[in-house]
């Protein structure tokens, strides 16, 4: 049984901080700024890669620190990504956030995080989120491309109609609820 609980961040109105600069390092950097790009992310490593780099020159909202991680660079962090290649760091970063009752997410080691980054399917303003809960990362990847292909780009005019009919809609929620879903019983 898969007990995560998904939910939709609002990534871009916290402070988000990622430990290690190397392909894990970008990796999730990537992920965060493909979904929320104003989101303010502060990455710390001694060596940093090229990419990130170039991600940070196009992302004003991104700060990189050259320097090995310390406790203090926890404060004022609402959710910490870790993934050095050093297992003794990223324990200790996952205790530290444990401490402050801070998130954090521990790339290569599911026992430690918090949470899971999930596959991430993008049609206009859909968003669907793939989880296998760990088991299989690569199916989540081929899944969110075989739903890619077959989602239809019109999605976003119909959800842009929608939205327009919902406010225009009178009536309590009740009348409301019952007309919208009347309009989309075609999609059954
Ligand atoms: C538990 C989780 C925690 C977390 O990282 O959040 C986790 C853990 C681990 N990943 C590993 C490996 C790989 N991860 C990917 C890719 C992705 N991994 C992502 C999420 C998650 N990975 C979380 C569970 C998600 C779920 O429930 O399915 C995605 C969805 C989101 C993202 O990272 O942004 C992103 C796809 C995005 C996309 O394209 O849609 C690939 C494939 C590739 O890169 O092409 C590989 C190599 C092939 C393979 O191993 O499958 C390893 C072994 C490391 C080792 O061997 O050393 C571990 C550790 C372990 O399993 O123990
Ligand atoms: N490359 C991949 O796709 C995957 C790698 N892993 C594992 O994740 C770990 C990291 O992998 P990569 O990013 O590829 O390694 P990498 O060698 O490319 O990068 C490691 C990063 O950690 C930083 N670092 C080391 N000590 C640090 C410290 N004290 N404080 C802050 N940063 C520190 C380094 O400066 C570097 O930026 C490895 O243990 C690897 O086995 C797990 C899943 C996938």
């Amino acid at each position: 049984m898969n007990t995560l609980f998904p939910v939709f961040l609002k990534l871009e109105q916290l402070h988000v901080l990622i430990v290690g600069g190397g392909y894990v390092g970008l990796e999730k950097l990537t992920a965060v700024l493909a979904n929320s790009p104003q989101t303010q992310v502060t990455l710390i490593a001694p060596e940093i890669r090229e990419e990130i780099n170039e991600l940070a020159a196009s992302h004003p909202s991104v700060e990189l620190i050259y320097d090995r991680y310390e406790p203090h660079f926890l404060e004022g962090r609402d959710i910490v990504i870790v993934g050095t290649n050093d297992k003794a760091v990223n324990h200790q970063v996952q205790q530290d956030c444990k401490a402050r009752k801070i998130l954090v997410n521990v790339a290569d080691t599911p026992e430690l995080c918090d949470f899971y980054l999930s596959s991430v399917v993008k049609k206009g303003d859909l968003k669907i989120a793939i989880s296998t809960n760990g088991k299989s990362p690569t199916f989540a990847k081929r899944f969110r491309e075989v739903l890619e292909e077959i989602l239809p780009d019109s999605l976003q005019a119909t959800l842009d109609n929608l939205q327009q009919i919902r406010n225009k809609l009178k009536g309590d929620f009740q009348d409301k609820l019952e007309k919208l879903n009347e309009i989309t019983n075609v999609m059954k």
